[in-house]
């Protein structure tokens, strides 16, 4: 027999578990040609087992039920077995039902591998694992003739409880089987969780990337104080068998997402977000860091404009953070599941304008991909698109923009259909974007458009917390204890920033280097861009300075006097007109 098994595993006739279970059966002395065991469940024995199994077989028929058409298409037999491999509900197709009988695959009768030999509910439980026994795979010859998926059903805290079965006869063998008893099994695992914990807070884990789409969806449920009370399986691959009990932290790559059942809101559910590849998280307003009262009012600001689906326009030098302030607002909004899709306006050739904003059909034209693209607004559909270096961008494009924002329809090149858009826009510049409308570079009916909200972040030389900031990003940057002596702290205090957040990571990381893993001295920052600014005196950067003074005061008397226009002209003794004209000339935000 032992000889048997080997040659059976090395000529695929028996699957590695198959094989395992046959010796198993063979050291329990069981023979292929034995009559197989009769003592089947009946009258109160089958009546008590029942009423013990009740809410699990009700769940089975739920989803049994759902699953019918293609099972009694198949001539197939969805079946439950409890723990100990004792039927407890069967559906599916009559035929085969009276077929199945003949050898008791039949309610109240248990398929152990002691007692029925090599077949997949016996199999399943021994190894715990989804199994497909076809055919002569079966240990007892009468069973010859059946082909049976099962996968294993746990409870919320790992401990098998039971097997979902699908069975046929031999000449019904079906690919699918296999994967359709795992996804039933899952959903019967997913039912007696969420029973489970009904009055208790419950998170649901959804993995974003592809394999999570195929795969069942892991399920925590949590206490009221968030202390993880079970997990189904897939949930336990992802957190470990260990977390059970433990606090339920959020992890890295996490977003919670609160979801509502008929009539309240019950159930939260938590997606995981694994970074396939070199795809990158997107921000959130966590990332944001800063402590000066501009950037606090600045993410209050957009965290209500995130709740909105009002266009937003974000302004600011480069290196600000505009990119990272649309990304926070996306991942805040309620389109956050949707895709986030950044399009730099600047670097759109004018002849590829259409194509990049609306993607083309097949064969559109020579040199384009055979199969057609999809356009960045398609691509956006129901999240965001946001449009960086809007001011840059050329004429031509404005055109095509402004037509799909009036219109929220596109049609690819090469093609007749248009398509309905739902994208909502986030555009950055950091163009003065109303002196652009007055020299006529920028079209004032896509101005107004695009208007919206409007959030003017401040350069980094206006905040008050760029040591706060520098710590920040020395210890994102694996720096683990950054220290600055007073004197590089009070370097970067009096530096200008022309490159702002950008220029102050790029001079830090190289700070670091230079330090050694000694405390960070002023020697090791050094400001090339600065040097050679302060000592370029010429006519242009002066302007920029007296700009710059004008701004910052005019900025001062505005939120001392609380915004009111008149009072903060009073202050600055000049007329309101005057100060309405230069806040529109330098953009300020009256916010
Ligand atoms: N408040 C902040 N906290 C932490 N990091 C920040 C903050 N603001 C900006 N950064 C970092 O500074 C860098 C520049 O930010 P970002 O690309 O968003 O700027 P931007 O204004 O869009 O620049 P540009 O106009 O050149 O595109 C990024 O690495 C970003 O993570």
């Amino acid at each position: 027999m032992e000889v048997f098994i080997l040659l059976s595993v090395e000529n695929n006739f028996l699957s590695e578990a198959a094989a395992l279970s046959w010796k198993r059966c063979h050291e329990l002395g069981l023979n292929p040609a034995d009559p197989f065991d009769d003592d089947v469940l009946t009258g109160s024995r089958i009546q008590a087992l029942l009423r013990q199994n009740e809410q699990t077989i009700q769940y089975a028929e739920q989803i049994f039920e759902q699953m019918n058409v293609g099972i009694k298409q198949s001539g197939q037999m969805a079946l439950l077995i409890d723990s100990e491999g004792t039927i407890i509900h069967t559906a599916g197709d009559a035929d085969f039902s009276r077929k199945a009988v003949t050898v008791q695959l039949q309610v109240g009768a248990n398929w152990a591998e002691q007692r029925k030999g090599t077949n997949a509910i016996g199999v399943a439980l021994a190894e715990k694992k989804p199994v497909l026994v076809h055919a002569e795979e079966h240990y007892f010859n009468s069973n010859h003739f059946l082909t049976c998926a099962s996968a294993p059903v746990f409870n919320s805290s790992g401990e098998l409880i039971g097997i979902i079965n699908i069975s046929g006869k031999r000449e019904h063998y079906n690919a699918y089987t296999s994967m359709l008893a795992c996804m039933a099994a899952s959903s019967l695992q997913n039912k007696i969780l969420l029973e489970q914990a009904k009055k208790e807070h419950l998170v649901t884990l959804r993995e974003l990337n592809h394999t999570a789409q195929i795969h069942p969806l892991p399920l925590l449920s949590l206490s009221r104080d968030n202390l993880i009370l079970g997990a189904n399986h897939a949930a336990i691959k992802i957190v470990g068998s260990d977390a059970i009990g433990k606090e339920f932290k959020q992890l890295e790559g996490f977003s919670v997402e609160t979801i509502h059942n008929e009539h309240q809101k019950v159930w939260q559910s938590v997606s995981i977000r694994k970074q396939a590849g070199n795809e990158q998280r997107l921000y959130t307003f966590k990332d944001i860091v800063g402590t000066c009262p501009t950037i606090l009012q600045k993410k209050e600001l957009a965290r209500k404009a995130a709740a909105t689906d009002f266009p937003i326009l974000l302004l600011g030098e480069s290196g600000v953070g505009k990119e990272l302030f649309a990304q926070s607002i996306h991942t805040a909004s309620n389109r956050s599941a949707e895709p986030f899709i950044a399009l730099n306006c600047s670097a759109i050739p004018d002849n590829l304008v259409e194509s990049e904003l609306f993607g083309y059909a097949r064969g559109a034209f020579t040199g384009a991909n055979k199969d057609g693209n999809t356009g960045k607004f398609e691509a956006a559909h129901k999240g965001t698109i946001f449009l960086d270096e809007i001011g840059d961008m050329p004429l031509r494009a404005q055109a095509a923009l402004l037509r799909v924002l009036q219109e929220g329809v596109i049609t690819p090149v090469g093609s007749t259909k248009s398509k309905a858009i739902d994208a909502r826009v986030i555009a950055a510049t950091n163009k003065d974007l109303a002196a652009e409308v007055k020299a006529g570079r920028f079209r004032i009916d896509l101005y107004y458009r695009l208007k919206g909200i409007h959030i003017t972040l401040p350069a980094l030389r206006e905040r008050s917390d760029i040591v706060t900031l520098a710590l920040h990003l020395l210890q994102k940057h694996a720096f683990p204890r950054p220290s600055l002596t007073e004197n590089a702290q009070h370097k970067l205090l009096t530096y200008s920033w022309p490159g702002n957040i950008r220029e102050l990571n790029g001079i830090l990381m190289q700070a670091v280097f230079l330090a050694g893993g000694q405390a960070i001295d002023a020697e090791h920052l050094s400001f090339e861009a600065t040097d050679r600014a302060v000592q370029d005196e010429s006519d242009e950067d002066h302007q920029l300075t007296l700009k710059d003074a004008e701004i910052t005061a005019i900025k001062k008397a505005l939120k001392a006097a609380e915004w009111n226009l008149s009072k903060a002209a009073g202050q600055l003794k000049i007329g309101r007109t005057t100060l309405y004209r230069k806040i529109e000339e330098y953009g300020i935000a009256l916010f």
